[in-house]
């Protein structure tokens, strides 16, 4: 097992990574304070993975462990859902020592986190996640919420974890197409902040694809160790921390536009982060071989290159408008300043970003 540590003073939290995690007792009650815990999954996760955890949390004797089986998918993560977590928490009678369990992917981890951050005015959490975008990405800083109809991750709040337990056996029951969303989040870290990364990702992508558990437990790690620095230096997203939405304007525009659940997020996050780049491009940041260069690690990772055929101009301007990183009404970009170095910037031409919205699957055209 490998530990990290995101570093926020006497909030700082470990991030246990490695196989059989699990079943280890031991993990999880340092982080338990009190006598309750409510673990949050959905109908998919709890046959595979429920018994395993209750059975190591029973291990702690007078422990109260209940559970909450939501609903699966994106299409879920909104304010009624919210309400069958805060439902189980009351109906069986949980207070303000309680500790929320969020077995699951990002959907999971984020609304049980939103409820932990919101139940009786805040309550400690635990991240299990279970999908290898929620283990290299979502469980890790804090970010928590659900979506509304007009906008991704709309309502919600900053609530870090007591810790992340990662056990990426888990990832052998992932299907492949979840499996391919979470490497559009690794090859992130690589385009923002970790050049070397990122060309191991060019040499190793068939490793990753093919499920090799070496080549998977580094990405993971190494991601995780990305995603803690930048969160230990801005965990409120006032500066830096904004990088992490690499792709996101565009990609979240996508996901609300087309109905949530039908692009997976890592899914819309690769296309978005082949537009920004496509920008990045235009404006004179990257190459055009380094841009084809990405579109041929995206499409390595099964995943999509463009954006849906039917998203016009105007449909994509009408979801950006609304992004949290809007400032003083003016859409804020996070762009490439270089492979391995990400900007954020509102100082776009608007030609050249309508240039990309039209360029469909004639990205890097003039
Ligand atoms: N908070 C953050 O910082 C942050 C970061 C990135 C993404 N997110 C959010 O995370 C969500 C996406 O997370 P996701 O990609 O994990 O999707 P997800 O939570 O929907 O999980 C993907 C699918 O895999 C299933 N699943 C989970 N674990 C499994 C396993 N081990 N075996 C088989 N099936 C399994 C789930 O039930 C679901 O059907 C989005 O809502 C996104 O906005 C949040
Ligand atoms: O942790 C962050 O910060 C991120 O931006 C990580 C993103 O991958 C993630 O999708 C996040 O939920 C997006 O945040 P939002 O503030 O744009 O909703
Ligand atoms: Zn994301």
């Amino acid at each position: 097992m490998h530990t990290l540590t995101v570093d926020l003073g006497d909030r700082s939290y470990p991030i246990y990574i490695g196989t059989g995690l699990l079943d280890r007792a031991e993990l999880y009650t340092p982080h338990i304070k009190g006598r309750q815990v409510l673990i949050v999954t959905n109908e998919t996760v709890a046959p595979l993975y429920l018994q395993r955890v209750k059975t190591a949390l029973q291990q702690t004797s007078g422990l109260q462990v209940d559970e909450v089986i939501l609903p699966d998918g994106e299409a879920f993560k909104n304010l009624d859902t919210l309400n069958l977590i805060y439902d189980a928490l009351l109906e069986k009678r949980h207070n303000r020592t309680t500790t929320l369990l969020a077995l699951g992917g990002g959907v999971i981890g984020d609304m049980c986190g939103y409820a932990a951050a919101s139940y009786q005015r805040g309550v400690n959490f635990i991240q299990v996640p279970t999908t290898l975008l929620s283990q290299v990405d979502s469980s890790v800083g804090g970010k928590t919420g659900v979506n509304h109809r007009l906008g991704k991750n709309m309502i919600g709040a900053f609530h870090q974890p007591q810790c992340v337990l990662a056990d990426t056996e888990t990832l052998n029951t992932l299907p492949e197409r979840e499996l391919s969303a979470g490497i559009a989040e690794v090859i992130k870290y690589g385009l923002i902040c970790d050049e070397p990364f990122y060309r191991w990702l060019q040499d190793n992508m068939a490793a990753l694809m093919a499920r090799d558990p070496r080549a998977l437990a580094y990405a993971i790690e190494r991601s995780c160790q990305n995603k803690a620095e930048v969160v230990a230096q801005d965990e409120t997203e006032s500066g830096i921390r904004a990088t992490l939405n690499l792709g996101h304007t565009f990609g979240h525009a996508i996901e609300s536009h087309q109905g949530y659940g039908q692009w997976l997020h890592g899914e819309a996050v690769g296309a978005g982060m082949l537009q920004a780049a496509d920008l990045s491009w235009r404006m004179g940041n990257i190459s055009a071989p380094e841009l084809e260069a990405l579109r041929a690690l995206l499409q390595q990772a099964g995943l999509p290159v463009t954006g849906p055929a039917d998203m016009t101009v105007d449909d994509y301007l009408s979801r950006m408008v609304v992004d949290k990183k809007v400032l003083d009404g003016r859409i804020r970009l996070v762009l490439l300043q270089r492979i391995g170095e990400a900007c954020i910037t509102s100082e776009v031409p608007r030609e050249l970003l309508l240039q990309t919205l039209q360029a469909g699957n004639r990205l890097g055209c003039p």
